[in-house]
């Protein structure tokens, strides 16, 4: 099957009565691109994740609002190896690896739920080609890799599902800059091989270098959206995700000049 569109519209999450975590939010995963969500701390960006790989139940969440698709395919409602059967697959928070398992193991868990097992030598080559440091230590119990470590096999196992979209939940969090760069490089070459991603990043920077479009979520939210180039220039974009002050020379274009970005009212 050919990349698919990945759509969100209307999305309404909620815990239990008291907390509304998204409200009526809408984004798409165009095919072959990288979209970024940003966003600052209970924003609802870890939610978007869990309800589109079918995981929020297991944190008491509850869809009441709005259709996910893939495609012509509803996911809203699956569960999660059913969601991971069509193409759509997570990177868990927290890189939650098996530590008591070896990198090998790890990664062919990570092949149990896929559509299609057949090509899962291949797979498994094709990931230690992009992640060399698990091709050396594939025999090693993974709790003994470093946090960087981690995330790649906490990638790789993804990887190994053969998704149509990955789903990336703060990939560089608490990494060195350095080894957040080499994520990132990692993830645009994923992205290149024909894998969509969804990213979730508290590094904007990164982000929207990695990205073709990007989304900002504000309590539950799209409060901005646009393509990455745009959000880069929005001063309020610089100011609160980039750390950069508002100076008459500080964007790359004159405010008169600068993109239009859609604003969403509340
Ligand atoms: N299991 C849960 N039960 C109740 N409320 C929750 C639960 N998980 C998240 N929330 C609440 O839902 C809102 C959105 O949280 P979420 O974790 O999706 O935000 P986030 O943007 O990912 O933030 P962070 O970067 O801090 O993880 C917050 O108000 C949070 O406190």
């Amino acid at each position: 099957m050919a990349s698919a569109m990945l759509a969100i519209r209307d999305l309404t999450v909620n815990y239990g009565r008291s907390v509304q975590a998204l409200r009526g939010v809408s984004l798409e995963v165009a095919p072959g691109t990288v979209t970024a969500v940003l966003g600052a701390n209970g924003a609802g960006k870890t939610t978007l994740l869990r309800a589109i790989s079918g995981t929020l139940g297991f944190h008491r969440g509850t869809v009441d609002g709005g259709t996910i698709t893939y495609g012509d395919q509803q996911l809203s409602g699956l569960q999660p190896p059913a969601v991971v059967a069509r193409g759509v697959v997570q990177v868990p928070e927290g890189r939650r690896i098996f530590g008591r398992l070896t990198v090998d193991e790890n990664l062919r868990a990570g092949g149990l739920g896929a559509a299609s097992r057949s090509g899962a030598a291949a797979t498994r080559e094709r990931i230690l080609e992009l992640f060399p440091v698990l091709a050396e230590r594939h025999k090693q119990r993974a709790g003994l890799l470093s946090g960087g470590e981690q995330q790649m096999l906490a990638i790789g196992r993804a990887l190994m599902a053969a998704p149509k979209v990955l789903l990336l939940d703060e990939p560089t969090l608490g990494l060195a800059p350095m080894m957040a760069e080499r994520i990132g490089e990692t993830i645009a070459a994923i992205n290149e091989q024909g894998t969509s991603v969804l990213l979730i990043e508290q590094n904007a920077a990164l982000a929207l270098r990695l990205a073709t479009n990007a989304y900002v979520l504000e309590v539950g939210s799209v409060a901005l959206s646009g393509t990455s180039a745009e959000l880069s220039a929005s001063d309020e974009v610089r100011r609160r995700y980039l750390g950069v002050g508002e100076t008459d020379e500080g964007g790359p274009l004159h405010r008169e000049d600068r993109p239009k970005l859609t604003r969403w009212a509340g």
